[in-house]
């Protein structure tokens, strides 16, 4: 036993059992019982109230049913349930939307939290290091509620004090199979809470059909797909600049070719200029009818291509100086929209370097200065390091489609893009399943989007060369 008494010297005493912990014996302080019980009570009184508030329909079924079974007997409960069954059914058929609602999504999120989420909700956090041990007590973070819709669950999270979000997008792999999704999504949703999204199925594994051609001239946000909770898909251009990157096969085309579709009827209408940079000769050559003399496939002529939309740029900046800071598309000073598919194929892996100096000079000089004046660049790319796309980061919004390594994707769409759920190199190479589909990251929100584009297949093309055409020769 190690003891020291005041005045000894401590180098001058023997331990003989130097590994014994010194154990002091805590202070107890005997709370009375009535202090005990009245914070059980509290509770007890704010779960129920808690429970009531997170589950009314099923409190309302449970309550329901036990005062018709307490005053009227067991036959009158089941008729009356079977006429509520009945009702609900009439309801579902005749506004499926809002029964869904009010009553399908809520007693889904009921279920999955009773089944699935409260059961396992203390194990999947211990496991996964998001729960902590400290002097002998377990912490977890708090599962405030569960949501569903059509696709997804959505459950509110509050983190442990001091967690960070980097904690739970660290660990979104084992948090999606340890509540039996295939991926997990991770939102702030306010201070100290999170929403992380399950998908219990994918609405975008099967291809979608081309939208059909706006009969209405916009140049808003054009239609071109879906997203993945089932709404659309649309994609700002006007007032932005767009990068879309992708391996090869992983639908780029899907995205230029539904843009351009759901602008079309604004081209004719004299709103907006398509600009068609198609170094490859193989995307754009296919309907360049469209894009009449504003089409260039030789580096030399791209590079003429894009010194006039350069130029257009600088003589409408010249006009608006001093009085007006935005642009509304006029047929006098209609949107342009430079679309180059492959851009890498103009500077960086352009042989000539004059013209590569030329073509990135003007690229930069359009996304730097061209969005108040009413032109905005679309360009597509396989590869997106640095050195062979540096002004990437020039494009407020990016795409990014199938990618062949994870570290691309935080390339495409930013730093933690993947952690939170942009799972692009996931993405299948088979095309039926994997191409068009894509994240999207908007310049006025973090969260990385599932989406996918509509397929514009040759057809489509040829029918859109058919109405511009058309249209051309009705003038
Ligand atoms: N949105 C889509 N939905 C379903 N399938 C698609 C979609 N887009 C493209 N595909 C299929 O994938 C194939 C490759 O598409 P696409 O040529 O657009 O890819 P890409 O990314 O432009 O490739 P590359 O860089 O090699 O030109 C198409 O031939 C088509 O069969």
């Amino acid at each position: 036993m190690f003891r020291k008494l005041p005045g000894d010297e401590a180098r001058n005493l023997v331990t003989t059992t130097p590994d014994t912990a010194v154990v002091f014996r805590p202070a107890v302080v005997t709370t009375p019982a009535i202090i005990t019980l009245v914070i059980w009570l509290a509770r007890l009184i704010r779960g129920l109230v808690r429970f009531i508030w997170r589950h009314p329909v099923v409190v309302f079924l449970l309550a329901g049913s036990v005062a018709c079974l307490h005053l009227y007997g067991w036959r009158a409960t089941l008729a009356l349930l079977g006429v509520a069954l009945l009702a609900s059914l009439s309801w579902a058929f005749s506004d499926r939307a809002s029964f869904l609602g009010y009553v399908g999504w809520p007693l889904l999120a009921f279920g999955r939290w009773f089944w699935i989420y409260r059961r396992t909700w203390q194990p999947v956090m211990t496991i996964s290091g998001l729960g902590r041990h400290v002097r002998g007590r377990d912490y977890s973070p708090r599962l405030v509620r569960v949501d569903c819709d059509g696709w997804a669950d959505r459950l509110t999270v509050r983190m442990l004090n001091g967690q960070s979000v980097k904690d739970w997008t660290d660990r979104i792999d084992g948090l999606a199979h340890g509540f039996g999704s295939l991926s997990c999504r991770v939102s702030v949703a306010s201070a100290g809470h999170l929403v992380l999204t399950f998908p219990r199925r994918d609405p975008l594994a099967a291809p979608l059909p081309a939208v059909p051609v706006p009969l209405v001239p916009t140049v808003g946000p054009v239609e071109i797909g879906s997203q993945e909770d089932g709404t659309p898909l649309r994609l700002k251009v006007h007032g932005t600049h767009l990068l879309v990157a992708g391996a090869t096969g992983a639908g780029k085309g899907s995205f230029i070719w539904g843009t351009i579709r759901g602008l079309l009827a604004a081209i004719l209408a004299g709103l907006v200029q398509v600009y068609a940079l198609d170094p490859k000769r193989m995307e754009l050559s296919y309907g360049r009818e469209i894009f009449g003399r504003r089409y260039a496939a030789t580096p030399e002529k791209c590079a003429d291509l894009l010194d006039e939309a350069v130029s257009l740029m600088q003589e409408r900046a010249d006009r608006f100086a001093g009085r007006q800071r935005s642009h509304t598309p006029t047929t006098a000073d209609p949107f342009v929209l430079v679309v180059v598919d492959e851009v890498a194929f103009l500077t960086a892996y352009q042989s000539d370097k004059g013209l590569r100096h030329r073509i990135t000079a003007a690229l930069a000089t359009l996304t730097t200065q061209g969005r108040a004046v009413g032109v905005g660049v679309l360009a597509a790319l396989q590869d997106p390091r640095k050195e062979v796309m540096n002004i990437r980061n020039l494009f407020p919004d990016k795409i990014a489609l199938r990618l062949d390594e994870s570290e691309q994707v935080d390339m495409v769409l930013g730093d933690g893009a993947r952690d939170r759920g942009a799972l692009a190199d996931h993405i299948s190479p088979i095309p039926e399943l994997g191409a068009g589909v894509g994240y999207v990251r908007l310049e006025t929100s973090p969260d990385p989007v599932r989406v996918r584009a509509a397929y514009v297949s040759d057809e489509d093309i040829r029918d859109m060369v058919q109405i511009v055409t058309g249209a051309g020769e009705a003038l």
